[in-house]
């Protein structure tokens, strides 16, 4: 009886850098990650990711420029909700960077995210994700920290 949670991920880049946000508190509390949340019944995933880029750290995204890059389905072992996560990129970005209740951001050089302090999977899609691969992959987890098995493939493939 697996049920799927919605998320949205909006990686935020300007020249040579990316906007990351340390996680205040919630899933994923002490990591540095994109931007996002849940998808609210009813909301387009695109809008959703808008919204939560907005809500967390002040910047206006229009949907035209979040770019979908991603579909990542994460599993968990012995629990049934699967995370479906939604990978946008954008380098567009108008507004001023603002510190949230959720999220403390911070520009960071693309080629040198603080990696042991973000989640573990970020470490095998980032490469495909800054060469604007589109991808699907799939990671299996035993709790927050150990990938069990992953696949990764080509988002148009079947
Ligand atoms: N980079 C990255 N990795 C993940 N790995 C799986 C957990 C093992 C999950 C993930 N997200 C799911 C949680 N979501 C938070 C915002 O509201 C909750 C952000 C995106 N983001």
């Amino acid at each position: 009886n697996a049920k799927i949670k919605v998320f949205t991920l909006a990686l935020l880049n300007k020249d040579d850098e990316i906007l990351l946000g340390l996680k205040k508190r919630g899933l994923g509390e002490g990591l540095w990650n994109g931007f996002g949340g849940k998808v609210d019944p009813g909301e387009e995933i695109v809008d959703a990711a808008v919204r939560e880029v907005k809500e967390e750290c002040g910047l206006t995204v229009l949907p035209t420029d979040m770019e979908n890059l991603a579909v990542i389905h994460f599993e968990f072992v012995d629990d049934p909700v699967i995370l479906e996560v939604h990978v946008f990129k954008c380098s567009k970005l108008a507004g001023v960077v603002e510190e949230s209740d959720e999220m403390s951001p911070k520009w960071f050089p693309r080629d040198n995210v603080p990696h042991s302090q973000m989640w573990p999977d970020d470490e095998v899609w980032y490469p495909l994700y800054l060469s604007g691969t589109k991808f699907r992959a799939y990671f299996l987890f035993q709790g927050y920290k150990t990938i069990l098995s992953y696949i990764i493939r080509d988002f148009y493939d079947h």
